[in-house]
């Protein structure tokens, strides 16, 4: 049997998983496809560089168009980050026939529709099932498994390494900056780790569910985006008190043809399944009008559990091979986006302010909220001897986001507020 040829574009932490995959399962993954799949040629940027795995030294090379351009190699396996090079090499790649499957989520959430496109045109696959949630076969399950329904909301925990450092901060009370050079250590952080910190890994990946979940043309842009770096030891352990989680989650929602789609900070109910992912896993939470409450979870980064989602795409496009139906899985069109207004996006809301320590000062921040048609559900001041006395909690029942706002505004020119301490969505 021809061997099926395989270009790996990166060896760093996905593609070592990748390559003992490939050669630890060897018979079994001959077995499902009816041919030996053969890694022919790697592109790293070091050649001389000391690897994890033993490869035999004349399949490296520093040059990406050797591997784009080799008439030998059936798929190329883009696990190598990067957006403008690597887009570059992968439309070489299509150009000349070559079935793509990536780990890249930046990409896809920037360039996903005009890289299909391209594919379409080629008569290409493009898979992309690592690039979200990791080990969990998420994407598959939102095009096949969830095709026949109409979801009205995906939230999930989709970045392992914020999950990881919350993880810490709130079992152990590590500090933030210690736990994140633990990440990178373990090879869950991206190169530039302020991608995961600051919420663009997570909106990047929410892209890509929600333009799969919606069935609609989602950019990067429509996604509102806040990242981990203001949460503060304190407010895990408020969220904790009052029987909350802090997590990054992404939210999508629709309602009628309206959505919205956001990552930011959230208290979480402890009582719900997403409130007790921890550590590196990921959750993604998925609510149809048919099917009712979903969820997946799993390890969501990491060498082998990423490289697994790698490997059964290379799968799925050596099938699609034998059975001459490459590059007819995409969706034929999406949906033009309609977002939803600032009015039009509910949530509860947990603020901690620090007040003037007087009479009255309650009254006028109940009458902010009154004027405001924010509804308060509770209000604490917490007594705990070492939190301040002059703190105040307060959770408000459902509120718009442009009502909040307006709340916050009002807070910044009222004396007796002397400082907006946090403001958290809470779910659940
Ligand atoms: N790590 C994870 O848990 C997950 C990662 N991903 C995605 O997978 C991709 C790879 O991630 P990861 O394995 O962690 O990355 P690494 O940084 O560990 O590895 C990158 C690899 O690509 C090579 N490389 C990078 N840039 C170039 C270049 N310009 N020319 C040639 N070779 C290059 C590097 O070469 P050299 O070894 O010589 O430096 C290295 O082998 C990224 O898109 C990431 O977002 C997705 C899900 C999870
Ligand atoms: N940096 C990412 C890696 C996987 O996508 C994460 O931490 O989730």
């Amino acid at each position: 049997m021809k061997p099926i040829k395989v270009g790996l574009l990166g060896l760093g932490t996905v593609g070592t998983g990748v390559v003992r995959i490939v050669e630890g399962h060897q018979e079994d993954l001959s077995n499902q496809v009816g041919s030996p799949i053969m890694i022919s040629q790697i592109l790293v940027k070091d050649r001389a560089k000391g690897r994890n795995i033993p490869v035999e030294g004349s399949k490296l090379t520093e040059d990406p168009w050797e591997v784009v351009r080799n008439p030998d190699i059936d798929v190329i396996v883009e696990v190598m980050g990067g957006i403008a090079q690597t887009k570059e090499y992968i439309l070489e790649a299509l150009e000349r026939g070559k079935h793509v499957v990536t780990a890249n989520k930046d990409l896809m959430a920037l360039h996903g529709p005009e890289i299909l496109e391209k594919a379409r045109a080629k008569g290409c696959d493009v898979l992309y099932e690592a690039s979200v949630a990791g080990g969990i076969p998420i994407i598959r399950t939102l095009i096949e498994g969830f095709s026949s329904d109409r979801i009205t909301k995906i939230m999930g925990i989709v970045n392992g390494t914020t999950n990881y450092i919350l993880t810490k901060m709130s079992q152990e009370g590590a500090a933030y900056s210690d736990v994140l050079k633990e990440a990178q250590e373990l090879g869950y952080a991206e190169a530039d780790p302020t991608s995961d910190v600051e919420g663009l890994d997570a909106a990047r990946k929410m892209t890509i569910l929600s333009t799969l979940g919606f069935r609609s043309n989602v950019s990067l842009d429509n996604v509102s985006t806040k990242g981990i770096s203001s949460v503060t030891q304190e407010d895990i352990q408020y969220a904790k008190h009052l029987g909350y989680a802090v997590k990054l989650l992404g939210i999508a929602e629709r309602q009628d043809d309206y959505i919205s789609v956001s990552v930011q900070p959230t208290m979480i109910k402890q009582s719900h399944p997403i409130a007790s992912v921890n550590g590196v896993f990921n959750a993604v939470y998925v609510h149809g009008e048919a099917v009712g409450e979903t969820m997946f979870y799993g390890a969501g980064a990491g060498e082998m559990p990423t490289a697994t989602s790698v490997v059964a795409d290379l799968v799925a496009v050596v099938k699609n091979m034998k059975l001459g139906v490459n590059g007819r899985q995409a969706q034929l069109s999406y949906n033009v986006v309609k977002l939803k207004t600032d009015e039009q996006i509910a949530s509860k809301f947990f603020l901690l302010l620090h007040v003037e320590d007087r009479a009255g000062v309650l009254a006028q921040i109940a009458q902010v909220f009154s004027n405001r048609d924010v509804s308060i559900e509770s209000v604490m001041q917490p007594s705990t001897p070492n939190m301040s006395s002059t703190e105040i909690i307060i959770i408000t029942h459902d509120a718009s986001k442009a009502a909040m706002n307006n709340v916050l505004n009002d807070f910044e020119s009222l004396s007796a507020v002397r400082k907006i301490k946090s403001v958290y969505r809470v779910e659940g």
